[in-house]
């Protein structure tokens, strides 16, 4: 049985660009000319991509504006974010370059490390390379998997010289 990740997204941009319609249409299929201010709205739906199942929570926002503060459920948490702009509106684009930034800061930490340096030092080793967030669970099953393959790779490779295999 495939397991169901669970993936929170949530969509951003400035008033009435179309966050609600790109969810609905996504979600239900349809499109609607009617305006209904949104609050906030979730919605949920499996994703099958391949043989992975993700079980996804799409977080509709209250449009944001430059200055608007995003509150904690807004970072916390979140796998992946869609910025949303209008093509009819210059403002609305200039507004996700706002909140990008705002995303950016929020986060906190910044990253020193690049994956690629992480990459790079595995494969000078010869040994296997996975970045993993245990905060998200993101790849930690894949790690320990990927240990007890390696060990049965090298116990079972006849004739070959026997090595640990760090990663
Ligand atoms: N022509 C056109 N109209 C769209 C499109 N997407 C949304 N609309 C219309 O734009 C208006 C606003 O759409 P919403 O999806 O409610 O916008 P929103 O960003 O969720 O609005 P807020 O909840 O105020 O933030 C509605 O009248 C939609 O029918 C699109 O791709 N093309």
């Amino acid at each position: 049985m495939p397991l169901v990740r669970y993936r929170k997204v949530v969509i951003l941009g400035y008033r009435c660009v179309g966050k609600t319609s790109l969810a609905h249409q996504f979600v239900e299929g349809e499109f609607s000319e009617g305006y209904d201010p949104t609050v906030e709205n979730t919605y949920s739906k499996i994703v099958t991509l391949g043989k992975d199942e993700f079980h996804l929570h799409l977080v509709d926002t209250a449009g944001q504006d430059e200055y608007s503060i995003l509150p904690y459920s807004f970072i916390i948490g979140v796998h992946g974010y869609v910025l949303v702009y209008s093509v009819t509106s210059l403002h609305s684009f200039q507004v996700i370059e706002s909140l990008y930034q705002k995303l950016h800061e929020g986060h906190g930490k910044t990253r020193e490390v690049q994956a690629v340096e992480g990459k790079k030092l595995a494969e000078s080793w010869g040994a296997t390379f996975m970045e993993s967030s245990a905060r998200e669970n993101q790849l930690t099953q894949g790690i320990f998997t990927k240990v007890i393959q390696e060990i049965a790779r090298v116990e079972n490779s006849y004739g070959q010289e026997r090595r640990c295999h760090l990663m």
